[in-house]
């Protein structure tokens, strides 16, 4: 199948699945062309996935679609931005019609599910790399952001955490009918990124961040440079039955530091009140720390600090990927 084949079968249909009113035109030309709305800001958002560095050579193909454009999603979610239409750069080895029918349908799924509509992109040979840029949309000038924290808001995340990098350990491994890993797996391979809680946060003007390098390293990066820190209560994160199940002892450990969970970790602050046990679409919220004018993320247990030998995850230091 050439590349122009490829592109009609599976492309273009995918680009009708959603048709969004802000797409003047999506495939077919060299760009494409969204209007832009008077009152609106556009916020982009851009990740990749590698083989072997963010999914498993083996993950099922409908299951790959799914989360690389979810992934995308999250960073959306984080901004509190309302999904419009996304780019896909896709580098595969071979032209596997089986395989992209699977691909292509996992991504149709949840852009279905967030209407968001697929504009263009770029088909390529080589390793199997799969690039996806999101854009969304915003009232002008409430995109949320990085950076604002003052010592007193409570830090919150929703959902739970650590079961995505639970998954990890299993991924090689059939769950058969264990439910809980067959749990952690779907944490795992189908990430649900957490838009409406984005939009509910940016209208309260809460700075939230995405959790997909692990908790402790998300979080540093939310607090930004403004040099402030926080303590969080290792006790009240929230952990997954499952997670409780499988790891035991070290779910916690797990939920602080393990990435892949794609849950929003924010920064309430107590102006606006309590913080509710869960929004209105029945997010469960939970409250697991304070902001503190001293820098740096501290972890307690009690009151005995907790030592994380594992932050979170860094392409370029730590483990396998460090060749510094
Ligand atoms: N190659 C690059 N060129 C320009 N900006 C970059 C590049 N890589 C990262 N950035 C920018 O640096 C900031 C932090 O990037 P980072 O990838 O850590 O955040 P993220 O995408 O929210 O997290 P994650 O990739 O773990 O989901 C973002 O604003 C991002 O756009
Ligand atoms: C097979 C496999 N091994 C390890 C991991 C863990 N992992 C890889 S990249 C990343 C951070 C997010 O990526 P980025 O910062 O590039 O957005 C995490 C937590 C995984 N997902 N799959
Ligand atoms: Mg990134």
């Amino acid at each position: 199948m050439d590349e122009i084949s490829l592109i009609r079968r599976f492309w273009e249909p995918l680009g009708r699945a959603v048709t969004h009113p802000a797409v003047r035109e999506g495939i077919g030309n060299d760009g494409a062309v969204i209007r832009c709305e008077p009152g609106q800001d556009a916020v982009v958002a851009v990740d990749t996935l590698v083989e072997g560095v963010h999914f498993p050579a083996t993950i099922d193909p409908y299951a790959l679609g799914w989360r690389a454009l979810a992934v995308n999603l999250s960073d959306l979610a984080a901004m509190g931005a309302e999904p419009v239409c996304y780019t896909l750069a896709l580098t595969l080895p071979r032209a596997d019609e089986d395989w992209l029918e699977a691909f292509s349908g996992g991504l149709r799924d949840l852009s279905v599910r967030h209407g968001i509509q697929l504009v263009g992109g770029d088909t390529t040979r080589g390793p199997l790399t799969i690039t996806i840029q999101v854009q969304g949309r915003v009232p002008s000038g409430t995109a949320m952001r990085r950076g604002g924290a003052a010592p007193g808001d409570r830090v919150c995340v929703s959902g739970s955490l650590g079961s995505a990098g639970e998954a990890l350990k299993w991924l090689d491994t059939s769950p058969g009918n264990n439910p809980d890993v067959r749990a952690v797996l779907a944490r795992y391979f189908y990430p649900q990124p957490r838009l409406a809680l984005g939009g509910w946060l940016r209208e309260r003007g809460v700075a939230a961040i995405d959790v997909s390098d692990g908790l402790v390293s998300d979080l540093g990066q939310l607090l930004g440079e403004a040099g402030r820190g926080a303590r969080l209560d290792y006790a009240a994160l929230p952990i997954a039955p499952e997670l409780a199940t499988l790891a035991g002892s070290q779910a916690r450990k797990l939920a602080a530091s393990a990435g892949d969970d794609y849950e929003l970790c924010f920064l309430w602050p107590l102006a606006l009140g309590e913080v509710p046990e869960s929004t209105d679409e029945g997010v469960p919220l939970t409250v697991i720390g304070e902001v503190e004018a001293e820098p740096g993320v501290r972890l307690m247990d009690g009151n005995d600090p907790v030592e994380l030998a594992y932050g979170g995850y860094s392409h370029f230091s730590g483990g396998a990927n460090d060749d510094s």
